[in-house]
């Protein structure tokens, strides 16, 4: 398959080092000062950016007819946008705040927990995450996708933010340590005991890995779709 990379960070660059070994072409490296480029030599476009361009990337990519893999975080205010787009345009898309196959079975775990605590009002839900201190949006978008989980699955919470205390609403804690790469934890608290369940991600390899995965499923496909359908879990 021949990709383009739209952002060429620490993931583009990880993502094509995978790429190549699972016998791709990089065509194209796309990064901040590239303007003028053609996204149609590409079977596939990935694009792991900024927040402030993502949506511009994604929105070429379904105008051109290139079937477009998006793992970006922080622009979620266009996510329906982008989702028209690409039904006006029968094209091919997938967003996942977290492409790794860990975060994904971690996800179901978290809506497991959440269903089973739901009848349980003695317990009280908060999440952490910890990044690196380059990351550029707070909270991740994985803490979002897992609050997302709980609301889906529990009535005892409708909404999440960022250090919140208030009643319903799930409180997020974002921590920058220094290289930190992914940590994701979420506790269930009662007077008497603590759950929690955390992923770590120890290097960068599985986020890039099923994005490339991801890429493979996508070409060929047309319409939205999520890792669940990559994975057939859920
Ligand atoms: N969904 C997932 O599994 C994962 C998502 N991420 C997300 O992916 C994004 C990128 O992460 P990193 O690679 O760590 O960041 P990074 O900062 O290392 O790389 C982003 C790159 O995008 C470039 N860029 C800026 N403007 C651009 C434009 N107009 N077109 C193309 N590239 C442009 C920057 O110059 C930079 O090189 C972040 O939003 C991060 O949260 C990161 C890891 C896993
Ligand atoms: O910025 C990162 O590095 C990461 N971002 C994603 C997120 O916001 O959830 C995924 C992963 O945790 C790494």
């Amino acid at each position: 398959m021949n990709i383009a990379l739209l952002g060429y960070g620490r993931m583009g660059q990880t993502i094509e080092k995978i790429a190549i070994k699972r016998g791709h072409n990089i065509v194209l490296k796309v990064d901040k000062d590239d303007k003028d480029y053609d996204i149609t030599k590409a079977d596939v476009a990935i694009d792991f950016s900024i927040p402030s361009v993502a949506f511009g990337n994604i929105s070429n990519c379904l105008n051109n007819n290139v079937p477009v893999v998006s793992g970006t975080t922080g622009w979620l205010e266009d996510y329906d946008k982008a989702l028209s787009l690409c039904k006006e345009k029968n094209g091919a898309f997938i967003y996942a705040s977290n492409f790794s196959l860990g975060v994904n079975i971690f996800f179901e775990l978290n809506k497991t927990l959440a269903k089973m605590m739901s009848n349980l009002g003695q317990y009280n839900v908060t999440m952490e995450e910890i990044h690196h201190t380059k990351k550029l949006d707070a909270p991740s978008g994985t803490a979002i996708t897992l609050a997302e989980g709980v609301i889906e699955n529990n009535v005892n919470y409708d909404d999440w933010k960022l250090g919140s205390d208030e009643d319903k609403t799930i409180p997020i804690v974002a921590k920058r340590i220094e290289d930190v790469p992914g940590t994701h934890t979420v506790t269930y608290e009662s007077e008497v005991d603590s759950i929690s369940i955390e992923h770590i991600a120890h290097n960068r390899q599985g986020f890039a890995l099923g994005a490339v995965v991801a890429a493979e499923w996508l070409v060929g496909r047309t319409g939205v779709f999520s890792m669940n359908d990559v994975l057939n879990i859920g």
